[in-house]
């Protein structure tokens, strides 16, 4: 029987649920289908926190996958409310992508290298704040469009440079526009950026062929770093348009994770890093996320898990200020 893939009809969202899909098919030796729904998230034009800020891309997915229209739904991780959504699981979250920025310059620029003045595009709160404190001679431009449409204003000159996530520019095979990554360590990007989230109902993880494809897909490495950088921003009560960077890494010892919060202009930043051992992780974290409550939700997580990792360090970058320093919510 066909796996059927439901995923918005963009460009970025067609090329990951693809590459969902063919994972699928070369794990289980059965056919995996495209299912496309659209979204008012896909045809606006306006800014993504006029339309309400967090889960307009959703939705609609959500409410095709509850509909039953098809099997499982792939989401980017990092445009994924943390707030569970009631009778859907997170089954799966496959080997993650690169979770750096990357910046696409004229003339093969790096920043430091861009003249002063020079404009640069990006519509994200973080970017934007990121970009002012390495650069406060920059002029930041606030841009909208997708990843094409934002090279676009490059090529065409407009733009000196836009700033994109390294893992959409791979996914959609643009890659060669990079002229510079930015270093994880001093420039955090969003919590679970890279990743993907394969959704199911939960009601069908007891059909042994659903359980068979999201196992056959699943990184447990990258479920515990996106899992703790989205307790961050649980734990700050933030959605994925608040000035906030995190970066989780996993080693064979344990993880490693960084949060940051930044002033809108730039002026100031909150950063905060913690680690936790591997084996306690493994303990408090399982390893199938539908079988783990605390997955994906606010709630106060048991000691040792990734969740408890992720909510500490943002409840330290409270107690030092940080929803005085940015508009979290
Ligand atoms: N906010 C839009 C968005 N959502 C997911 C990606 C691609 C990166 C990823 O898969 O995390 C992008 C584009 C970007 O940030 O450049």
């Amino acid at each position: 029987m066909t796996f059927l893939v439901g995923t918005r009809g963009s460009a970025l969202a067609t090329a990951q649920a693809g590459d969902v899909a063919r994972w699928i098919a070369e794990a289980t030796g059965e056919p995996a289908e495209l299912v496309l729904v659209t979204t008012h998230g896909d045809v606006s034009r306006e800014s993504l926190a006029s339309l309400g800020g967090t889960g307009v891309f959703a939705t609609a997915l959500r409410e095709f996958l509850l509909e039953g229209n098809c099997d499982l739904v792939v989401h980017s991780m990092k445009d994924l409310p943390t707030a569970p959504a009631p009778g859907l699981s997170i089954a799966a979250v496959p080997r993650r992508e690169d979770a750096r920025d990357a910046l696409c310059a004229r003339d093969g620029l790096t920043l430091d290298e861009l003249p002063r003045g020079a404009r640069v595009g990006t519509g994200s709160p973080r970017r934007q704040a990121q970009l002012r404190r390495r650069r406060p001679d920059i002029e930041v431009v606030d841009v909208r469009g997708n990843v094409d449409t934002r090279l676009g204003l490059v090529t065409s000159g407009r733009l000196d440079a836009v700033i994109l996530a390294v893992a959409g520019l791979v996914r959609l095979g643009r890659d060669e526009h990079i002229t510079e990554r930015f270093d994880l360590d001093d420039w955090p990007t969003a919590p679970a950026q890279g990743a993907l989230a394969v959704e199911v109902r939960t009601s069908s993880l007891h059909d042994p062929r659903i359980r068979a494809a999201v196992a056959a897909i699943h990184d447990t490495d990258s479920a515990l770093a996106a899992e703790t950088e989205r307790s961050v921003l649980a734990r700050l009560d933030a959605g994925c348009a608040a000035p906030v960077g995190a970066h989780a890494s996993v080693s064979a010892d344990g993880i490693t994770a960084t949060a940051a919060v930044y002033a809108l202009d730039g002026s100031e930043a909150l950063s905060l890093t913690r680690s936790a051992e591997r084996a306690a992780l493994l303990a408090g974290s399982a390893t199938d996320p539908a079988d783990d409550p605390y997955y994906g939700t606010s709630t106060t997580p048991p000691a040792g898990t990734a969740h408890h990792l992720g909510a500490s360090i943002a409840e330290a970058l409270l107690d030092s200020g940080a929803a005085a320093l940015a508009p979290l919510g």
